[in-house]
């Protein structure tokens, strides 16, 4: 199948090189004219793992541009723009999406198929059907579930398909099925549905992930005033089957270009719809945000203080493996240090240059031991595995600091104890 890929992003980039690597003859478009020299010559333009893999050996079904008029000799069309959040709203910023749809329509026609991947509020399939309709052509909306940092895995055996389509006499099944044939033979459920339904899987399965993330964080505020501990406690709610372990870590909370803007765009749309009494998200929002002003807080208290206090900030993504700092928890536990008056020094093995680009006047450490060498406390914030495994008897020889706040609850209290550090978890005694 021969498929044009729109918007060449976290979701995009990867979208099209493991639809190279499942057979099809793939171009991948985008307005932004450095990532498409990047992706061209073979290098992801940003840290995926395995992403670098894909690109460098599809070079021969795979291929990069800018010029939108490559997309003709394409079949099937995938739309992965951007849908942030609005400046000054909590609306999603549908207008990339626009304009990539405006974009193809001279190249389209009867035959052709353009394919959502954008997560957009309920109501925008339906919409954009209309105008791609006047070309001859279909419209579908195939959400997209992949994590960042599994992102390859996740592209070529999700969880299900969820194709949103025109009810009747459509093409769109039958060639999203010729698209996903490999995936689709090993037993992945699909599952075929009208727009409005589809598109509300993909914000729903979000609302929901925020919102277990934000129980589980509202645990560990109760925790903190009574001594309980919110790990012992999820690891036992956990093994109900009906709840799950997975999505119960209290920390820092949520971030990233997805869970924050999702859930905003989810209750501004419910507003449009007259849905006003629809806020639980909003409690959801307030308790992850919440957090993130508890680890500066927590750092406060224990060394009495901020103003000029030296303070190591460990992560600075959003999550391990990423070098992602769209609404980076880590990144913002940082600013906010800074902004009480401590000296901060940041670190994290991949997300510098990204977090320099939103954040340039931080102090950032490539090397973790410049990081720490002066600091009177540490902070992890990223639960990356090169910190997650830090033996703390080294550590005590190479920092001055005797303070680790744990932010991400992914360090074992008594090691750190046991070396002479004051542990600092959250929702934990
Ligand atoms: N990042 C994820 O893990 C993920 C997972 C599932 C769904 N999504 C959704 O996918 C969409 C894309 O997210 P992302 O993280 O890849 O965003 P991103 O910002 O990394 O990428 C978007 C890309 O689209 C390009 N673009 C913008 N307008 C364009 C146009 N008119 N024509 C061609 N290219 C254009 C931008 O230059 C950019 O490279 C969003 O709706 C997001 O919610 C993201
Ligand atoms: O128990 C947990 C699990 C996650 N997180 C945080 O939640 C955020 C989101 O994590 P994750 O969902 O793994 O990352 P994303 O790559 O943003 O993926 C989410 O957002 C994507 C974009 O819509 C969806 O496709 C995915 O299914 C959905 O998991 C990160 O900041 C994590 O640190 C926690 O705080 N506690």
């Amino acid at each position: 199948m021969r498929i044009s890929v729109i918007g060449c992003g976290y979701l995009g980039a990867v979208h099209a090189a493991c639809m190279a690597e499942l057979g099809h003859d793939v171009v991948g478009i985008d307005v932004d004219a450095a990532k498409v020299a990047d992706l061209a010559a073979g290098r992801s333009p940003f840290f995926e793992p395995g992403l670098d893999d894909l690109l460098g050996s599809r070079h021969g079904r795979l291929r990069f541009t800018t010029d939108i008029a490559a997309a003709a000799d394409a079949r099937v069309h995938f739309i992965a723009v951007g849908t942030p959040q609005q400046a000054g709203s909590d609306a999603a910023d549908l207008r990339y999406v626009d304009a990539a749809v405006h974009s193809l329509l001279p190249h389209i026609g009867p035959g052709h198929l353009v394919v959502g991947k954008s997560t957009v509020p309920v109501g925008t399939a339906a919409r954009l059907a209309a105008i791609v309709e006047q070309t001859g052509a279909e419209l579908a909306w195939n959400p997209e579930f992949l994590r960042e940092g599994f992102a390859v895995s996740d592209t070529l055996t999700p969880d299900r398909f969820v194709y949103g389509v025109r009810p009747g006499d459509s093409i769109a099944t039958e060639l999203l099925d010729e698209v996903y044939a490999t995936p689709l033979a090993s037993g992945i459920p699909r599952i075929v549905t009208d727009f409005a339904t589809a598109e509300l899987v993909k914000v729903s399965a979000n609302a929901f992930l925020a919102t277990k993330i934000s129980f589980i964080n509202a645990i560990a505020e109760i925790a903190e005033v009574t001594g309980a501990d919110v790990t012992t406690l999820a690891d036992a709610i956990g093994h109900d089957t009906r709840i799950g372990r997975r999505f119960l870590n209290a920390g820092v909370g949520f971030g990233g270009g997805c869970l924050p803007k999702d859930i905003r765009a989810f209750r501004a749309r419910a507003r449009e719809l007259g849905l006003e009494s629809l806020t639980f998200l909003e409690e959801v929002d307030q308790i992850n945000l919440r957090r993130r002003q508890r680890v500066v807080d927590l750092v406060d208290a224990n060394l009495g203080g901020l103003t000029d206090r030296r303070v190591a900030v460990l992560g600075l993504a959003f999550k391990p493996e990423s070098d992602d700092v769209r609404d980076s928890p880590a990144l913002d536990v940082a600013g906010r240090l800074v902004a009480a008056g401590a000296l901060v020094r940041a670190t994290d093995p991949e997300a510098i240059e990204t977090a320099r680009r939103v954040h340039p006047e931080l102090d950032y450490r490539p090397e973790l031991d410049d990081a720490i060498a002066e600091a009177d406390a540490l902070v992890v914030v990223t639960e990356w595995r090169q910190y997650r495994e830090l033996d703390p008897v080294t550590i005590a020889q190479r920092t001055p600091a005797r303070l680790i706040v744990d932010g991400r609850n992914c360090l074992d209290p008594q090691r750190w104890r046991d070396a002479g550090f004051t542990y600092v978890g959250l929702g934990r005694p």
